[in-house]
């Protein structure tokens, strides 16, 4: 069947619906539109940019019926940066659109009967901005001075940036800062298309509960021009970076960190909390980005595992132990599982950080690993995992069925592979029970949640 629309057209249309990536959507002749910056409900003008078989792609050109969920968005670049798909909808309405998304998506693509499961209202946070505890800033050049920014969405462009409205304060005042004293020094930023120049990137991250920050300079070559005195104006104007260090990433890839770490000034790590358990951090763990929820999930994990102290847990996908460390408290055993080696590292010396024995980690995939612990006859009663976006590995899936734990604690950052992996996991005796949607990312389109599933007894 040919497009209902032309590619340059224009058509007066309703919106219908809000995408999981935060587009409105209207259909012409059934033919669905995605509109970014467009609410269920309104009507407008919208010109089509893009049309592929089935679906197509529109710029809303103007308003002629508003939501009363639209508000203004607070950020004055925020339709060139993409970064935040929601800021025009109210934060009450970007909740309710998550647990809706959470829904459907369960539904549809999880088989799973919603009206008995149920999925809560989505939590929050009481002041939702200036939340992310790491900034990680593309450098380039303008008129032969640095700038600092983020890429123009779709493109390769750099654009200058003073403030991100849902980064820590304090990581855009470093940033500026920063980039004001290489200025002085005449440092030069990289240039993709020369593979010449120094600076590639600018990352520092923040401990929230410490106020401790960590500077990371990632450059092309391993020199730096001007050391001694531009890292003595920094630690003078920022006593709190606790730790400076450089990455060198000689490659021409988008990928922001090379192998090669090396410390320039203080300490390794900066240290934060979470709860009362304490985390060292350094320049490429995996550490969450948004601590205040952070601690609300994992909250939520504990509740839901029920833990008496007797239990032994497994943390799969553990990363530098966060998870495991938090279910350590009321756990007997936990052991953690992660594929990379020094996320393991960190992990193990987290836990002696926060003097906890009852926990033991292993380097390598979940699913090679948790066989060869089920051989060895180590039962879970509980086991957690957190994913990447991908979802669990299947194999994986069938060794917790086989292991038989009274439940599943599933965290995850990507609605559509909980649900296809809750459906694997119900087909092999579990129920799911509750699902609780957490914003650790507001203005965004992602959402997190921790679904709850039991072992049917028969
Ligand atoms: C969403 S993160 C969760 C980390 C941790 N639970 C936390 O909250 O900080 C997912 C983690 O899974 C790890 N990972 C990816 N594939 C894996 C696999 N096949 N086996 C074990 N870990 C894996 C990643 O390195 C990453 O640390």
């Amino acid at each position: 069947m040919e497009a209902p629309v032309k590619k340059n057209d224009y058509y007066d249309v309703l919106f219908e619906d809000l995408t999981h990536d935060g587009a409105g959507v209207a259909k012409i002749n059934g033919f669905p539109l995605f509109v970014p910056n467009a609410l269920p409900g309104e009507k407008g003008t919208v010109k089509v940019v893009k049309v592929k078989k089935g679906y197509g792609y529109g710029r809303l050109m103007k308003l002629s019926e508003t939501s009363p969920d639209r508000v203004d968005a607070l950020c004055p670049i925020y339709k060139q940066c993409g970064g935040c798909q929601l800021q025009h909808v109210s934060y009450d309405g970007q909740l309710r659109h998550k647990q809706k998304i959470v829904k459907e998506t369960l539904a549809r693509i999880g088989k799973v009967d919603v009206e008995k499961v149920t999925v809560h209202p989505t939590i929050g946070m009481s002041d939702p901005w200036n939340y992310r505890n790491k900034a990680q800033v593309p450098i380039g050049e303008r008129e032969g001075a640095l700038i600092a920014g983020f890429y123009q969405q779709r493109t390769h462009e750099i654009i200058d940036m003073e403030r991100c409205l849902i980064q820590q304060t304090e990581n855009d005042r470093i940033v500026r800062e920063v980039k004001a004293i290489l200025n002085r020094y005449h440092i030069r930023a990289y240039n993709e298309q020369t593979h010449q120049g120094w600076l590639r990137h600018i990352v520092v991250r923040y401990g929230y509960q410490t106020k401790q920050a960590m500077l990371v300079f990632v450059t092309r070559t391993a020199d730096f021009p001007h050391k001694k005195k531009i890292l003595a104006e920094i630690t003078a104007k920022f006593p709190n970076i606790r730790s400076i260090v450089q990455n060198i990433n000689p490659k021409r890839t988008n990928v922001i960190f090379g192998e090669e770490t090396k410390l320039l000034s203080g300490l390794e790590y900066i240290y934060d909390y979470i709860g009362s358990i304490k985390f060292a951090i350094s320049a490429r763990s995996f550490y969450q980005v948004n601590p205040e929820q952070t601690k609300v999930l994992y909250e939520k994990a504990l509740e839901y595992a029920e833990l008496t102290g007797e239990e032994t847990v497994i943390d799969a996908y553990c990363g530098i132990g966060t998870i495991s460390l938090f279910l350590a408290q009321k756990a007997k055993k936990v052991y953690g599982v992660e594929i990379v080696p020094d996320a393991i590292e960190d992990a193990k010396r987290n836990a002696k950080l926060n003097g906890i024995e009852n926990v033991e980690f292993a380097v390598g995939e979940a699913e090679e690993i948790m066989p060869k612990w089920h051989e060895q006859g180590i039962r879970a009663d509980v086991i957690v995992v957190d994913p990447p976006r991908k979802g669990c590995d299947h194999s994986l899936l069938q060794t917790i069925i086989a292991m038989k734990p009274k439940k599943v604690v599933y965290v995850s950052c990507n609605p559509a592979t909980l649900a296809r992996d809750i459906a694997i996991l119900e087909q092999g005796g579990y129920e799911t029970k509750e699902v609780q949607p957490v914003d650790m990312f507001p203005h965004t389109a992602h959402v997190e949640c921790v679904a709850l599933m039991s072992r049917v007894e028969k």
